[in-house]
């Protein structure tokens, strides 16, 4: 096997990448592929692991290279090829997390960068690379200001969740381990439980995820209905690491159950499932990256 492609999303951040993008991947001697619609990197990286190129680089946002580790799954070929990542979206959470911080970094580390073999966040049949969140909306994400970002980290999405809810009701939940270690197993009312793989939701943000520790770090945010989520100050204490509303554990694996016959939604790397029962696994060392010179495989 050898052969690098590019699974490249044009419409991916702010769209006017096309020239840096194609100039340097010639440059390299890589082969493009361009979607044309939402769901085809996934078919485009099925593909390309089929046709056996060793590396197959997702260009665009944290969406884009969720499609392409699952097509790259679906082709049963994740022990072969190396996944790349071109950060071309607006918040390129997974190539912070791997030190890859723009165009020229990313093709400096796809040519010379340290491979390593991360976990893999698994919920029901799909893969997902950052976070698995219950209870919040897709919009909640794109609506949340870059300064409340810098505030209060990647807990400032679940605050902009709620706010845009008018009446938000809480969560009746059950998380039940699968894993010896009982501690992660809770039982209450949640406002979102956030699961990430390479994702640490802290009010500080910026800290990378240990992605090879073989756990899913697990967040419950407890019901706060009575709080008021408008003020700066309430969401700060209530977000603050010695909370009394939030807990914080780690798992292998576990199932969250709705006590409610209804289902629950669950954003997978942004993309909204729902399920009323769902079980979610890590699948350790199972994607080999090229991660950039900042990445560090034992944070903690
Ligand atoms: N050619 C295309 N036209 C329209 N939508 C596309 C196309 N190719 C991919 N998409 C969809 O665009 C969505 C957003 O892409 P992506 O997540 O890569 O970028 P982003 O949203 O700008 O970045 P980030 O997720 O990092 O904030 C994906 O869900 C993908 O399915």
């Amino acid at each position: 096997m050898s052969g690098t492609v590019l699974i490249y999303n044009p419409r991916s951040g702010s769209g006017d990448h096309g020239d840096a993008v194609r100039e340097r991947a010639a440059a390299h001697e890589y082969d493009i592929e361009e979607t044309e619609a939402a769901g085809d990197a996934v078919s485009l990286a099925e593909a390309a692991a089929e046709t056996g190129y060793e590396t197959i680089v997702a260009a665009g946002g944290d969406g884009t290279i969720n499609e392409v580790i699952r097509g790259i799954d679906q082709a049963d070929a994740l022990d072969s090829v190396t996944l790349g990542v071109l950060p071309l979206g607006t918040g390129n959470n997974f190539a912070q997390q791997l030190g890859i911080t723009d165009i020229d970094t990313a093709f400096d580390v796809l040519t010379d960068g340290e491979r390593r073999r991360i976990d893999l966040g698994q919920a029901s049949d799909r893969p997902f690379v950052n976070s698995c969140v219950a209870g919040l909306t897709a919009e909640s994400s794109s609506e949340t200001s870059p300064a409340m970002k810098d505030r209060l980290g990647v807990l400032a999405y679940v605050i902009t969740g709620l706010r845009s809810m008018s009446d938000f009701d809480s969560l009746r939940l059950t998380i039940d381990p699968a894993d010896d270690d009982q501690s992660a197993a809770w039982a209450g009312e949640a406002i979102c439980v956030l699961i990430g793989n390479g994702r640490r939701f802290t009010t500080t943000g910026g800290e990378q995820a240990d992605m090879e520790d073989g756990l899913l770090d697990i967040v419950v945010i407890k019901d706060v209905s009575t709080l008021d989520l408008m003020s700066d100050r309430i969401t700060e204490r209530l977000l603050g690491s010695d909370s009394e509303h939030i807990i914080r554990s780690k798992a292998s694996s576990l199932t969250i159950t709705n006590h409610d016959p209804s289902t629950v939604s669950f954003s997978l790397d942004g993309e909204i499932i729902s399920h009323r029962e769902l079980t979610i696994d890590v699948r350790p060392d199972t994607l080999s990256v090229a991660v950039g010179d900042g990445y560090d495989p034992d944070p903690e």
